[in-house]
Order: C-alpha cells, then sequence, then structure tokens
C-alpha cells in the first residue's frame, strides 16, 4: 500500500522544522529500545535508527529526521506528550507516547463509572495537548446509559462523549471519526473495561496490543512491541504498556482546565489566596449554597489538586535529595583526601 508522509500523522507542524534540514528524512517512530529506534517512513518501511542521545529520550509517536545512514540528527518539537514516572525509581519521568492527537477515555456503563477517575483522565488529557473523547462502553448490558452520558458531559464544558457497545461492529465508526486519517490516537482507562476489544474493533485486528515476533540481526526470535497500529479509517492507534498506568504528576494546568467553572468562581472570592472552606466571601461556596456547583465536585478538585501537588512535590523532593546525596559524596571523598594527605 503506497503511503504518503500525511498518512503517517505528518501535518505543517513538522514539515516547518524539516523545510530547515532538508536532506534529511522524516520516520515515526514505532518502537522505542534500549539501544535503538525503530522508525517507519512515508513509505510505511520500518527501519532502525541509530540514536544521537539516550532512547529514553524518545517517545512511540515521535517524528525525527534521519541521515542517510539512518542515523537520527533531530528530534521535532512534539505537538503533545504523554510522561510518567517511572514505576519503581522515584522520580525518573517516561516518555509514553508523543504526538498523539486524540485520547480516547474509555469507562464502561458499570461500577467502573467514577466521576473523579474521569476528571483525573480529563486533566492528564489537557496537560499532555490531546483532545479528549470519553467512550462509555458496555451500554448494550445497561438499563439507562443515558444517564451515564449525561453524568460525564456534565464535567467539562463541550466534552465529547459516546455510549456504545463495544461488542457490535457498526457501533466503532462513530468512535473512529474523532480521529481521521493521518491522525493518532490512544486509549486509556481501566482493567477490563474494553480497551483490547475497543482496539481490536477499530484496528480490524487481533491481537493489536500482542508484541510481534520477529528475527533479530543474529537470526534469533525476538518479540518487539510496535506501537503505531493502522486503523481501519486510516487513523492511527498509539499502543505501549505505559499506557495502562498513567498516573497525574505536573498536571496543573491541565487540572485547572478541568475545573475551570471552579476556577472563574474563585477568581471573585474576597481573599485572593481563599481556601474555599469557610472563608468570609467565599465565591464557590456561595454557588454551592445556591445550587449551582455540586459540593462533591470541590471536594474533587481538593482532592485532584493534593494529588498532583504530591506526585509532583516528590518529584522535586527527590531531586533535591539526590543533590543533597551528590553533595554529602563529595564532602566524604574531600575528607577522605584531606585525610589521607595527613
Ligand atoms: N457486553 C459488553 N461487553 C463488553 C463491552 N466491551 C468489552 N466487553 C467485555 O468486557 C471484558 C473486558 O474487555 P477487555 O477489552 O479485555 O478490557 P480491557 O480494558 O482491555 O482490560 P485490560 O486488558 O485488563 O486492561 C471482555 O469480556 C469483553 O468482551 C461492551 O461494550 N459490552
Ligand atoms: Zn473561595
Amino acid at each position: 500500500m503506497s503511503k504518503t508522509l500525511s498518512d503517517l500523522g505528518w501535518s505543517s507542524h513538522f514539515a516547518a522544522q524539516h523545510a530547515v534540514n532538508p536532506t534529511c528524512t522524516p520516520h515515526r517512530i514505532n518502537a522505542v529500545h534500549r539501544d535503538r529506534l525503530i522508525g517507519l517512513n512515508a513509505l510505511g518501511d520500518t527501519s532502525d535508527l541509530t540514536p544521537d542521545r539516550s532512547t529514553g529520550e524518545f517517545a512511540v509517536g515521535d517524528w525525527i529526521l534521519a541521515d542517510d545512514q539512518n542515523r537520527i540528527r533531530h528530534l521535532l518539537e512534539r505537538k503533545s506528550l504523554l510522561q510518567r514516572r517511572a514505576a519503581g525509581t522515584g522520580a525518573q519521568v517516561q516518555l509514553i507516547a508523543a504526538n498523539v492527537d486524540v485520547l480516547y477515555i474509555v469507562s464502561s456503563c458499570n461500577a467502573d463509572f467514577n466521576l473523579a477517575r474521569l476528571e483525573r483522565y480529563l486533566a492528564l488529557a489537557h496537560q499532555a495537548g490531546c483532545y479528549p473523547v470519553v467512550v462509555l462502553t458496555k451500554a448494550d448490558s445497561c438499563p439507562d446509559p443515558e444517564n451515564y452520558a449525561s453524568q460525564a458531559s456534565s464535567l467539562v464544558r463541550f466534552l465529547t462523549v459516546l455510549t456504545v457497545n463495544a461488542l457490535e461492529a457498526s457501533e466503532i465508526d462513530p468512535i473512529l471519526s474523532w480521529c481521521p486519517a493521518g491522525q493518532t490516537a490512544a486509549l486509556v482507562g481501566s482493567s477490563g473495561v474494553g480497551k483490547t476489544t475497543l482496539a481490536n474493533a477499530m484496528t480490524g485486528q487481533a491481537g493489536t496490543t500482542a508484541g510481534i515476533r520477529e528475527d533479530d540481526a543474529r537470526g534469533r526470535h525476538t518479540t518487539t512491541h510496535r506501537a503505531l497500529h493502522p486503523m481501519r479509517n486510516g487513523g492511527w492507534l498509539i499502543d505501549t504498556p505505559g499506557m495502562r498506568a498513567l498516573r497525574l504528576m505536573d498536571a496543573q494546568n491541565g487540572v485547572d482546565e478541568v475545573f475551570s467553572d471552579l476556577l472563574e468562581l474563585a477568581a471573585r472570592c474576597r481573599f485572593s489566596d481563599c481556601q474555599h472552606q469557610a472563608e468570609p466571601g467565599c465565591a464557590v461556596q456561595e454557588a454551592i449554597a445556591n445550587g449551582v456547583i455540586e459540593p462533591d465536585r470541590l471536594a474533587r478538585w481538593h482532592k485532584l489538586r493534593r494529588e498532583d501537588q504530591r506526585n509532583s512535590e516528590t518529584l522535586a523532593q527527590s531531586r533535591a535529595r539526590d543533590k543533597a546525596f551528590g553533595k554529602m559524596v563529595r564532602s566524604v571523598m574531600h575528607d577522605k583526601k584531606s585525610r589521607s594527605r595527613h
């Protein structure tokens, strides 16, 4: 199948950056390994790319420019970036996916449905720079899916909310239409809500999320996880293992965006540092008293801000700790040196 760059997600944003280095060839990153990257080019061919810096600085979905030896020369500025704190290692940031246009936030019309969880994912989408689309699955096994949909819609003005039976093929097209040809999507949501079912239906392939076996240079079988999957409508679905455990981090702006109604009210509080608890002249409490705002929503805002602050603070604190440790090591070395001189 012949492809063009725009089929792969290329746009004027990247073309402008390519114009500065016209002799290099654009590739889109399809897999990130410890020592090399796999890219897709305009013809749909994959190539092994040699990075010019640590591969941890690249994400699946990135656009890079390579020379004729497939050595990476430039990493193009991203349109969006999903990242998370690396598991177990304290404060290391791990890049999950870049240049994702649409983030499908998947929940289901049952006990998984939770407004706080949706708000958390919405904040994440806004922070990363992706357009959020809420997909509520299992509408077929629920007597009143519209009730779930209207609760979700009430969270953010003009929020797109779709209810589906993910097992019914004819219900997938309306979901796909939010990520047309040449655009890139990703799915987030808790375990069991139907992400795999949706991914398979959107790509028309079973096992979208499984690794692909291939021979490496020495003829050994290796399992490579290719993360960019073509969807039936010409869009792309990015699926990376890290996507399943995304947490909020450094997402103050994203949280503010999701709670912009409260933020607008807060601007009218008498005290600029109002905590919206019991202060006199609090416009938020007044809106609650007038039934304009649900008290639960204020509580969820406080909680999400605290959660983001906690995660982000730990990041700053742990950097400070690393610094202090470095200082300590240096001073011990210094002591040792001065002792050995005596
Ligand atoms: N009735 C009905 N069942 C669904 C729907 N969507 C998913 N399921 C079923 O729900 C179960 C879980 O779906 P999965 O697609 O495996 O969920 P997942 O989000 O990928 O789960 P993890 O892999 O654990 O993250 C499967 O048995 C699906 O067949 C739906 O819209 N309606
Ligand atoms: Zn207030």
